[in-house]
């Protein structure tokens, strides 16, 4: 019988189905534990944090992040934590103390000449706290409105307990056609991604994005 019949039985076309399997974020925010599978199934972006801040018991806490590009070495985007002062004050309470997710969310800035990079190296540097790390993973998924751009997939791997490690991973930008970067540089933040880390395949943070990339227009 022939594939494109539709009709055949077996391997083909069940495994065409269980790679467009989708799950809701309804359905996942029923759940007790998130695991990497279960936001791999997400098709849009989520309109809530799939977990609370509290989930993050490993006190893991960005500290610094650099975006440059790979091709020329040009930096594209740096921002550090300051540390805490010296009567241990966090700078960040105020904003944190009006809005819990502040810390969650960042909207970037960026010229239509960043949508035209083939490779972006992101630097992130982070402590952890007392307890070791497994297992440490992100996945990052960006959206221009309904659809999925690229899905990504990183490792940060073992932490030792109490230590400040640094990290670059390395996107790889999705083909996008000259017609899609100019809806998207038209369209100013209606590209989004989700941000979901996993301690031993468990969701322990959840951070979001919006991107304008009509910078200098
Ligand atoms: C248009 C798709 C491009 C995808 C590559 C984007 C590379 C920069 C990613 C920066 C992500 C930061 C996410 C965050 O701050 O939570």
């Amino acid at each position: 019988m022939s594939a494109s019949t539709g009709k055949k039985k077996g391997g083909g076309f069940l495994s065409r189905q269980a790679k467009s399997k989708t799950v809701t974020e309804e359905e996942l925010l029923k759940k007790d534990i998130i695991t990497p599978d279960d936001v791999l199934m997400l098709s849009k972006i989520t309109e809530n944090y799939l977990c609370p801040t509290e989930a993050n018991i490993y006190g893991i806490d960005f500290t610094r992040f650099k975006l440059r590009d790979i091709d020329s070495g040009t930096v594209l985007f740096e921002v550090a934590k300051p540390p805490p002062s010296d009567n241990g004050d966090d700078d960040n309470y105020d904003t944190e103390d009006l809005d819990p997710n502040a810390g969650r969310f960042v909207r970037y800035q960026f010229t239509p000449q960043f949508l035209k990079l083939k490779t972006v190296g992101a630097t992130v540097e982070f402590v952890v706290g007392d307890k070791p790390i497994n297992k440490f993973r992100m996945i990052e998924k960006h959206y221009f409105r309904e659809k999925l751009l690229k899905s990504f997939d990183f490792e940060f791997g073992f932490c030792i307990p109490n230590s400040k490690n640094t990290v670059e991973h390395i996107y790889e930008f999705p083909n996008l056609t000259p017609a899609e970067i100019q809806e998207m540089v038209d369209s100013p933040y209606d590209t989004r991604s989700d941000s979901f880390y996993f301690v031993e395949d468990k969701l322990i943070m959840h951070n979001k994005a919006d991107y304008a990339y009509n910078g200098g227009c």
